[in-house]
């Protein structure tokens, strides 16, 4: 059912959900309504300009930093102020929407709380909506869950952590929601709803409406970004650079443009964000028609070498040059129940990984679990102080480190690790959870990314293997077949190999599996 008014504004909803007309106003509709008709041509023709970039990646093109933009690399200035509330960052905890887990995830003493509607969540619109309310209902202080499982209150304590929402990407669409009969923008919608329901509050709060940005691909893409703050900062009433942000650099492309991302987006923003796992996954999707460029399993690609190592430390020197925080990344161990010693494994390398972010110069890290939050702090507490932005490397990576490809084996247990995992993650996803933890790592839309990514990759070059043989057609569809038996009777396991079935074995690369799977979310 859908409603079009004439100052166009459409909802269709499958159920009317207790207090969603307290969210969906004509106010917010008009809002993201006028977001619509500003803003929605210019980011279909950003994800239009990304197709064809791709074609000169497959051509044998590799990113550059962009020659028309050297002044903006060379010249000296600084990003704006950053509020007090943003000033420590050091352990931020991630998370899905749910009321739950943004109760425990507020109260769980990391500094900052990720409320997240892209990698962890499967965007239904009643996890959308449920969500949108939880976090409105975390401003005017009335947040509250009982677990009808165990009975069990929740209710936000004190000191909480500082809210981030983070909006979906620029690639999806919410279908529910339709101006002229045309699907909004997921990211449009998202932020549009929130900042709509929580910015003053929040202000009135003493924090402010905070936004991670997450998959952007290009110094136009922050672009738009900043049009939306300047517009929606006037439209609302509110000073300038209100509306703060922190960008994730986690696009190969991305990567090559971080100073010009932090130009236009100079008034919001406060940091970039080091997000590996859909980096891994933009490598291979950007690079990957390249014979010369077939990654090794994804466990061998790890944040101290190669490419990996390059971004991050790059990373940390283009933001504390203009006064920016630079952020670690998630590691994806989370704790081991019903096992000390392989608990106590997983937590040591978290730890590891948190170090090394400390080494490497970043100001905080992320978390994707309450019980790794005093893991992350103690190993924060090296900084000696709220953040190191003091600290600026004389070393920068070069565009070949940049470039540099992770050595190691491709092996058949990592190619049905690989399957094993994209098929339940995508079954999870069709059932509306968009994180699950699988063999004690956490698995989301961006991990899930690089499994089937690789196996197409893999495929289409018959890569070889550690054991003389070749991934073939063949092997494939025998080990598919081989999982799905062994995984047994798995809720929405058919669509979703169905579906990874068509993502690995098509000629085409497909952008995101998200974009497929959002057609069979129900
Ligand atoms: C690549 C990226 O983009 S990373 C960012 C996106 N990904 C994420 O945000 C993932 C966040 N993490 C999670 O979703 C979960 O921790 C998972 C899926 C990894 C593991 O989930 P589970 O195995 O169900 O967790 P587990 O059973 O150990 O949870 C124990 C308790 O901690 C809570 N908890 C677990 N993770 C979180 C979290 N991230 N935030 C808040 N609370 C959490 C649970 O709600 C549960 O609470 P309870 O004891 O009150 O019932
Ligand atoms: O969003 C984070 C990532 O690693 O991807
Ligand atoms: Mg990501």
């Amino acid at each position: 059912m859908s409603n079009v008014l004439d100052r166009p504004v459409a909802v269709a909803s499958h159920s009317p959900l207790p207090g969603a007309d307290e969210i969906l106003t004509d106010g917010a509709l008009g809002f993201i309504a006028e977001l619509h008709e500003r803003f929605d041509d210019r980011r279909k023709q950003l994800l239009a300009d990304r197709i064809e970039r791709q074609k000169r990646f497959d051509r044998g093109e590799l990113p550059d930093f962009p020659p028309e933009t050297a002044h903006i690399r060379e010249s000296d200035w600084r990003i704006g102020s950053i509020p007090a509330d943003l000033q420590d960052r050091q352990v931020e905890i991630t998370g899905p929407t749910n009321a739950k887990m943004v109760i425990n995830a507020l109260n769980s003493g990391a500094k900052v709380f990720m409320a997240d509607f892209e990698d962890a969540t499967a965007p239904t619109w009643d996890e959308l909506i449920r969500g949108q309310i939880n976090l409105r209902n975390r401003w005017l202080g009335r947040l509250r869950f009982t677990d009808p499982a165990t009975g069990k209150d929740y209710a936000i304590g004190p000191n909480p952590a500082v809210l981030i929402v983070r909006p979906r990407g620029w690639h999806l669409i919410e279908r529910h929601v339709t101006v002229r009969g045309e699907p909004v923008s997921g990211a449009l919608f998202d932020f549009g709803l929130y900042v709509w329901n929580c910015a003053k509050a929040a202000l009135e709060a003493g924090s402010g409406p905070y936004f991670y940005l997450p998959k952007l691909e290009s110094r136009f893409e922050a672009a738009l970004w900043s049009d939306v703050f300047e517009f929606t900062e006037e439209w609302l009433g509110l000073d300038r650079g209100t509306i703060k942000v922190t960008v994730l650099i986690e696009t190969l492309p991305a990567a090559f443009e971080m100073d010009e991302i932090l130009y236009e987006l100079r008034e919001n923003i406060v940091g970039l964000n080091c997000g590996r796992w859909d980096y891994i996954f933009s490598y291979i999707k950007r690079l990957g028609r390249s014979p010369d460029r077939i990654t090794p399993d994804r466990s061998a690609m790890t944040m101290d070498k190669a490419f990996l190592a390059a971004y991050s430390l790059r990373l940390v020197a283009t933001c504390h040059r203009r006064g920016a925080f630079a952020m670690g990344g998630m590691s994806a161990f989370i704790p081991v129940k019903g096992d000390d010693r392989a608990n106590s494994e997983a937590i040591a390398k978290v730890r590891a990984d948190k170090l090394r972010e400390v080494g490497n110069g970043h100001d905080g890290t992320w978390v994707a679990h309450p019980a790794l939050v005093p893991v992350a702090l103690d190993a924060f507490r090296e900084m000696h102080g709220p953040n190191q932005l003091f600290l600026i490397p004389e070393e920068i990576p070069t565009r070949h480190m940049m470039l540099a490809l992770h050595q190691g084996a491709r092996t058949e247990a990592g190619a049905r690790e690989n399957i094993r995992v994209a098929v339940q993650y995508i079954a999870a996803w069709l059932g509306g959870r968009g994180a699950v933890p699988l063999y004690n790592l956490m698995e989301d839309a961006a991990t899930a990314e690089i499994c089937r990514a690789q196996l197409w990759q893999w495929l289409r070059f018959e890569a070889p293997f550690d054991d003389g043989r070749r991934f073939s057609r063949d092997l494939f569809e025998d080990w598919l077949a081989e999982e799905l038996a062994a995984l047994g009777d798995v809720p929405n396991l058919k669509a979703a190999a169905r579906l990874l079935h068509e993502l690995v074995t098509d000629d085409e690369f497909e952008e995101f599996l998200t974009l497929p799977a959002y057609d069979l979310l129900a």
